[in-house]
């Protein structure tokens, strides 16, 4: 994919400085050269649904950033009211065969990038945040959110399953007990919530403020040597990330199987009927 280059200057809480940008139509990722940290903003209107382009283009936007060195990722949205939708249910209401499982394939890359990228990684969650966009956040070490919007894994709400790891990255933040029962009743958490349960770590009154905590707890790393935080990250993750790498074929079977359901395809046509007539009230 052909990705431009360009210098800009953006202002930020603490003036206007140069940042590095690199734009694609769905990603764009922002280095700040005083800071040295890089912000992976996502871009795809109208609810940054993750559909198999932002998938790719994630993975994509994640390796560039370790490649250049920056200190660290902050995941966000240019969306001022949603972070992410979650997995787009257009790729698996009445799928194409291969088009699905690439699909499946890129989510499955995008997570194994983000969960173990080796750089320190916090999410600015500026708007709700549902299953597949709480997959996102969950999968990055710290969370600022902004007030009044829901984040959760709602998947049994719809009729599906979340997969292990899914699980895995929520239960990296919840303790067990909060995880299984969040999880088997689809709760979505309003901001003060999760605040209290511990599913984020701060709340912040503003993008900008977000922005700035995330900022703040990537640089508790300023002092600790990179390649044993990076390793000692890794070691925390391992079992997880092996997990995944040595069953993502039978996921992937698992994942077919389940989507071909009729009794599934028909819940998912019924959900995004729901969701539509909503957006026309
Ligand atoms: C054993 C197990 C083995 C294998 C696993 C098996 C199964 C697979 C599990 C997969 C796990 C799934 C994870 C997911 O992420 S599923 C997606 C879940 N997401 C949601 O439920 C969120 C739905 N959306 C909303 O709640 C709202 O849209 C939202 C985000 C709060 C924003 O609200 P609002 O600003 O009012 O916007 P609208 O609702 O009006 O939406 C605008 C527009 O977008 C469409 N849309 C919204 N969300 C999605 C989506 N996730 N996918 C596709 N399209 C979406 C919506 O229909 C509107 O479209 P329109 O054309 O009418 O403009």
């Amino acid at each position: 994919m052909m990705r431009s280059k360009l210098l800009s200057l953006v202002p930020c809480a603490t003036g206007p400085f140069r940042t590095m940008s690199t734009t694609t139509k769905l990603t764009t990722v922002e280095v700040n050269d005083k800071t040295g940290i890089a912000t992976l903003t996502m871009n795809r209107p109208p609810v940054n649904g993750l559909n198999l382009d932002l998938l790719r283009d994630l993975r994509q936007s994640i390796a560039e950033i370790e490649g250049n060195k920056s200190r660290g990722l902050i995941l966000t949205s240019s969306n001022p009211t949603i972070f992410s939708a979650g997995l787009d249910i257009m790729e698996m209401y009445k799928p194409d065969k291969e088009r699905v499982r690439a699909f499946w394939t890129a989510l499955q890359d995008a997570w194994l990038a983000l969960y173990g990228s080796s750089v320190p990684t916090a999410a600015a969650i500026n708007g709700h945040s549902p299953a597949g966009g709480c997959l996102l956040a969950t999968s990055c070490e710290y969370r600022v959110m902004l007030p009044k919007f829901t984040i959760g894994l709602n998947e049994t709400k719809l009729g599906i399953v979340a997969p292990m790891w899914f699980m895995s990255s929520f239960l990296s933040v919840l303790p067990r007990r909060e995880a299984e029962r969040a999880l088997n009743q689809g709760r979505m958490f309003t901001t003060d919530e999760a605040l209290q349960i511990g599913l984020v770590d701060e709340a912040a009154g503003t993008k900008e403020e977000a922005l700035e905590k995330c900022a703040q707890f990537i640089g508790t790393f300023a002092k600790v040597n990179p390649i044993a935080r990076a390793l000692t990250k890794q070691q925390f993750r391992a079992a997880e990330l092996e997990q995944l790498e040595s069953e993502r074929a039978q996921d992937l079977e698992k994942f077919l199987f389940f989507i071909n359901q009729p009794a599934v395809q028909k819940g998912l046509g019924i959900y995004l009927e729901s969701l539509k007539k909503k957006a026309k009230n």
